[in-house]
């Protein structure tokens, strides 16, 4: 339970560190170091305190460098991405301290007996390859420092033999615990990962799967919507488009035009020059259109050679601007198609109304009516209400 806790305090340091991308091996490594810094830094401290209480001055100073080590060590790490050199610099702190611990002895020695806890904490802070490297140091540089005349400078204490060779033995057992138990969590961890990994492949290829489908799918509806001749609404899809844009034009009371476009004698234009070529009649035409309208209006083919524009928030007169201009341009075009140059025109009806006692079908057939008596009364030009009047 108090490892738990212990667990769940450094997942949520490492949740919360600013740490960039890390791999899992180093984010247990991380969390290892926070339960290190949670256990080590309160016990240093209290050590350091008791110490200094006891009138051993030297002890109580020399705790202190590994615990700000630790504390330090944390805000570091947050902004790196590997925190080896981190965990080395706390390994030369603590195992300093476990030196001159060591060497000094304390009563009957116990002060010796804290260098157990050295290879656990350096396996698990650095693996267990250079764990049982960190704890095979700490036992050469105090058998070396024991027996050198440095050890005399700082009064070591004299261990009876037995004490030394039960010390050797049991740290000795520590040490290969310490290393097996973290090798056999490195090959658990390892064995994981990879299927973690393999996890992740799958998740990531049915994630592009999906993404391809919906774009597919994208693709299939605005493909199901659009007019393969021209690009623009096919009839279902304008009508569609223009009953939302209705529904909303009747709550916001405002100017609406509906304009029909009409190819004029364009059966003679394909007699004459061959269907392909009535094919490209068209679709210039609509490329014209399409530079005189703005991008807001709706544009969609309803026959083969007819068009409705809804030109919203266009009163009259604007509405009649840019049909005229449609006109116009489709007069001055010039379709090329093989040896042929054809020229055609376009007979328009348009209809503006603000009138909210409308209804989109009776604002088409108003159009509608209009574009025929255009046709009626000569072709290549815009009929509106306020003409239809003057012509009957
Ligand atoms: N090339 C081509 N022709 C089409 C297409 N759709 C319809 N048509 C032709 O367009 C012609 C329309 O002819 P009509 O409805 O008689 O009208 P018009 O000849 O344009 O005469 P007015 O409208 O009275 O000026 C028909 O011959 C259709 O076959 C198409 O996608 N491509």
């Amino acid at each position: 339970m108090i490892v738990d806790f212990f667990n769940n305090m450094a997942k949520r340091i490492v949740l919360f560190s600013e740490t960039a991308p890390i791999s899992n091996e180093g984010k247990t490594r991380l969390q290892h170091y926070v339960i290190f810094l949670m256990l080590g830094v309160p016990t240093m401290t209290l050590f350091s305190l008791y110490s200094f209480y006891k009138g051993n001055t030297t002890l109580a100073l020399v705790i202190l460098p590994p615990a700000i080590a630790l504390l330090a060590g944390i805000f570091v790490i947050r902004s790196l991405k590997d925190g080896t050199w981190v965990y080395r610099i706390n390994a030369i702190a603590y195992m300093s301290l476990l030196i001159y611990m060591i060497m000094i002895g304390g009563d009957g020695g116990s002060k010796a007996l804290w260098s157990y806890t050295w290879p656990l904490i350096s396996c698990f802070l650095l693996g267990y390859i250079e764990g049982s490297l960190w704890s095979i140091l700490l036992l050469s540089i105090t058998l070396i420092a024991y027996n050198s005349p440095i050890s005399q400078l700082i009064e070591r204490y004299d261990y009876p033999p037995d004490f030394q060779l039960r010390f050797l033995i049991t740290y000795s057992i520590c040490a290969a615990l310490a290393s097996w138990f973290e090798y056999s969590r490195a090959y658990y961890r390892q064995e994981s990962n990879q299927k973690n990994l393999s996890l992740d492949l799958e998740h990531r290829k049915l994630k592009k799967e999906i993404a391809t489908r919906k774009a597919l799918q994208e693709q299939l509806v605005i493909t199901a919507k659009t007019d393969s001749l021209t690009g623009i609404l096919n009839r279902g899809a304008f009508w569609e488009r223009a009953e939302q844009e209705w529904d909303k034009h009747q709550h916001l009371a405002d100017t609406i035009s509906f304009a029909i476009l009409d190819i004029d004698h364009f059966k003679k234009i394909n007699d004459t020059y061959g269907h392909p070529a009535g094919d490209e009649v068209i679709r210039q035409v609509v490329n014209n259109t399409l530079s005189c309208i703005r991008t807001v209006d709706i544009i969609g083919r309803i026959g083969g050679e007819e068009f409705a524009i809804i030109m919203l928030r266009t009163a009259s007169e604007d509405a009649t601007k840019i049909a005229n201009r449609i006109c116009s341009a489709v007069s001055q075009q010039e379709t090329r198609y093989q040896q042929d140059s054809i020229k055609c025109t376009v007979s328009c009806g348009l209809y503006s109304t603000d009138n909210e006692q409308h209804s989109l079908d009776s604002i088409y057939q108003k159009a509608d009516q209009l574009l025929y008596l255009a046709k009626k009364t000569g072709r290549n030009q815009v009929v509106t209400e306020k003409e239809s009047d003057l012509i009957t």
